[in-house]
């Protein structure tokens, strides 16, 4: 549904040239949710911004829906983007019109006749979540309800494709997540393809069926979720799941912490669990076989396309050579063990 070959984009600044994109290519399968996902600045409001042209790429192709928008007319290239809806982190609402007029506004222009209007609105607005919200201006509304409002506005032309300009980064976790579940709905439900660039790998892991990560304008790893996040093979890819599984010592076990072995102390452990560790009932297994007790202070396992995978703090309780020869076991099963010090 979409296919990117090739994407070069360069902005000059007087004599300065800065290579924002370089030879970028991607294939967004229709139906599916792509991610892209990067740090500040790696280029993915520039790649975004060329799938439908309001960044002119240097050089490369442009295919949405099997047509090659470099080679359109300024005319055939406005009819072609509405099917290319698009949706940003600051909502870009119109603040003078109400909900129900900022989503009619599309319609409007195609002079809609204004019964098809009032029908086509309601049901948008409802699919949204938004049947009490009609005449609400933009201003009185919350993070999350303007992104619903954004969303049923740019449904109202019927896209075959969304492009989501992190449309969650200015919202709180919650509203996030209703967010991303209303994204996930749409596609499903409407069969619309997205594509999605994020600086978060929570957004990729909760909706995304592909990834790419870009770096200094180049893709430098792609493939499907559950690929990435099982063997990634980039230092940065490494580092944005990492990012998902941040899990902090609690407060009281930091005061106890000491980096050195002590009678009166206990290894704490991260195990840390990726799509290389083998599934099994580790820690009842270490229990059984070296008589180590573990209280499990703290832990973040999840799923992300069929693998598990997660981080775990652990207090190990048993004598010195079974705590090490638990953490040998640890590690032949592929668990990334860390012992972060003895409380
Ligand atoms: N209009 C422009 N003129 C000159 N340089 C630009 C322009 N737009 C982007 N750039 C440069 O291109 C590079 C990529 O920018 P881009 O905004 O695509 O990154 P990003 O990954 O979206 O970053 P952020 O997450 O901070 O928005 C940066 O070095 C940026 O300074």
């Amino acid at each position: 549904m979409i296919e990117l070959r090739n994407i070069t984009k360069k902005f000059y600044q007087k004599t300065k040239a800065i290579t924002a994109l370089s030879d970028v290519s991607l294939t967004v399968p229709e139906g599916k949710i792509f991610g892209v996902i990067g740090a500040s600045g790696a280029g993915k409001s520039t790649l975004i911004r060329c799938v439908n042209l309001l960044e002119k790429p240097t050089s490369g192709e442009v295919i949405v829906a099997g047509q090659n928008l470099m080679n359109l007319s300024s005319k055939q290239l406005a009819k072609a983007r509405r099917h290319i809806g698009m949706i940003f982190q600051h909502f870009n609402l119109l603040s003078s019109r109400t909900v129900f007029e900022n989503v009619a506004f599309s319609l409007e222009l195609d002079h809609t006749p204004k019964q098809e209007i009032q029908k086509r609105v309601s049901d948008l607005l409802s699919l949204v979540g938004l049947d009490e919200k009609h005449h609400d201006y933009p201003v009185n509304l919350s993070g999350g309800q303007k992104q619903r409002v954004a969303i049923a506005r740019t449904l109202a032309s019927n896209p075959k494709v969304l492009l989501c300009d992190e449309a969650t980064s200015a919202l709180d976790p919650a509203t996030t997540k209703s967010i991303l579940s209303l994204l996930k709905d749409i596609n499903k439900r409407l069969n619309i393809t997205i594509l999605l660039i994020t600086h978060e790998m929570d957004v990729v892991k909760d909706i995304c069926d592909e990834v790419a990560v870009i770096s200094e304008g180049k893709l430098i790893e792609q493939g499907a979720v559950s690929e990435v996040f099982s063997h990634p093979k980039t230092t940065l890819a490494k580092e944005f799941i990492a990012s998902s599984l941040n899990l902090e010592i609690p407060i009281d076990y930091m005061e106890r912490l000491v980096a050195e072995p002590a009678t009166d102390k206990r290894p704490l452990l991260k195990l840390e669990f990726t799509g290389q560790s083998v599934d099994d009932p580790v820690l009842s297994e270490v229990a059984r076989h070296f008589q180590i007790d573990s209280n499990v202070i703290s832990a973040r396992m999840d799923y992300a396309g069929g693998v598990k995978f997660g981080v775990m703090l652990i207090e190990v309780f048993g004598t010195q050579e079974n705590s090490l020869r638990a953490i040998e076991f640890y590690k032949n099963k592929n668990i990334k063990v860390e012992v972060l010090g003895y409380v």
